[in-house]
């Protein structure tokens, strides 16, 4: 099962505990956002699953394999990917060789493929149409040769999304994709998750647009102080008192918080 499986996980930071006894699981397929206040330990929870952080206490699972405390690279080669809050590129490389870069992991040549003297032009040229397709897919169809730096910030974000697939993951871990952008940029990553969700990738969404979050969830998990403090539909979440309490400070109802 193409599932990743977090037991309780605690995350210190000397004597803050950023996560505490985190559990919950992934479904295959499904956009699962993980909500909550800022320093709730959403990124926190990101940087343990993809190797960056070693937990305290706790497992992580992915297809049934331990991958606790693995580096990043071996998270990677085995199926998860991401992207970063800040800046997570070669700014001096082009947008298509930054995406070739990261399909490099899937396109080394093997043992087996030297052996049998696979040719490696074939190889670098099938990587160059699957970079070329998954610019077209996150819309930079046309950008493919510009310096990365010369991005504006709303298309960064899209190369990041980009370079993030091109390890061809089976679960994306998405952090904050629409800060910065303005409601029509918004709307289109709103779509591209949908789309990379029907390519039969799990995302997982940290995001601070409600309107994103709840139109696109299957489910959320709502994150407090490094606890889960709920999980459910949207409705669920946004019916939800406690929820509101965490995101307020206080017992609130139909304050417009989730819309
Ligand atoms: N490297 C670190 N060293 C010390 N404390 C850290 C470190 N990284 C995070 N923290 C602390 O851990 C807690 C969780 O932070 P985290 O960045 O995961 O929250 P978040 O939910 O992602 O917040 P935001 O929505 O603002 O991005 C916060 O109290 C933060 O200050």
């Amino acid at each position: 099962m193409e599932t990743l499986k977090v037991e309780n996980l605690e995350i210190r930071f000397g004597g803050l505990v950023a996560i505490n006894s985190l559990s919950f699981e992934t479904r295959e397929k499904e956009i699962l956002s993980i909500i909550g206040p800022n320093g709730a330990g959403k990124t926190t929870l990101f940087n343990a699953i993809t190797g960056f952080l070693k937990p305290a206490r706790g497992k992580i699972f992915w297809r049934d394999i331990d991958i606790t405390g693995f580096p990043p690279y071996r998270v990677t080669e085995l199926g998860i990917a991401r992207t970063f809050q800040k800046r997570s590129f070669f700014p001096a490389l082009t947008v298509l060789e930054n995406v070739l870069l990261g399909c490099h992991l899937k396109n080394s040549v093997s043992l087996g493929e030297a052996l049998l003297k696979y040719p490696a032009l074939k190889k670098e040229q099938y990587a160059k149409e699957y970079a070329m397709e998954l610019l077209d897919f996150v819309g930079l169809k046309g950008k493919e040769y510009l310096l990365a730096c010369n991005l504006p910030y709303g298309e960064q974000r899209l190369l990041g999304i980009a370079i993030a697939l091109a390890s061809k993951p089976k679960l994306l871990l998405l952090d904050e994709p629409c800060a910065g952008s303005n409601p029509a940029e918004s709307q289109n990553i709103t779509r591209l998750i949908e789309n990379i969700k029907h390519m039969g990738i799990t995302v997982i969404l940290v995001e601070h647009h409600m309107r994103v979050v709840m139109s696109i969830s299957d489910r959320i998990i709502v994150l407090s102080s490094g606890e889960k403090l709920a999980e459910g539909s949207a409705k669920e979440i946004q019916d939800n008192p406690k929820v509101i309490e965490a995101y307020l400070g206080r017992k609130s109802e139909g304050n417009g918080l989730f819309t």
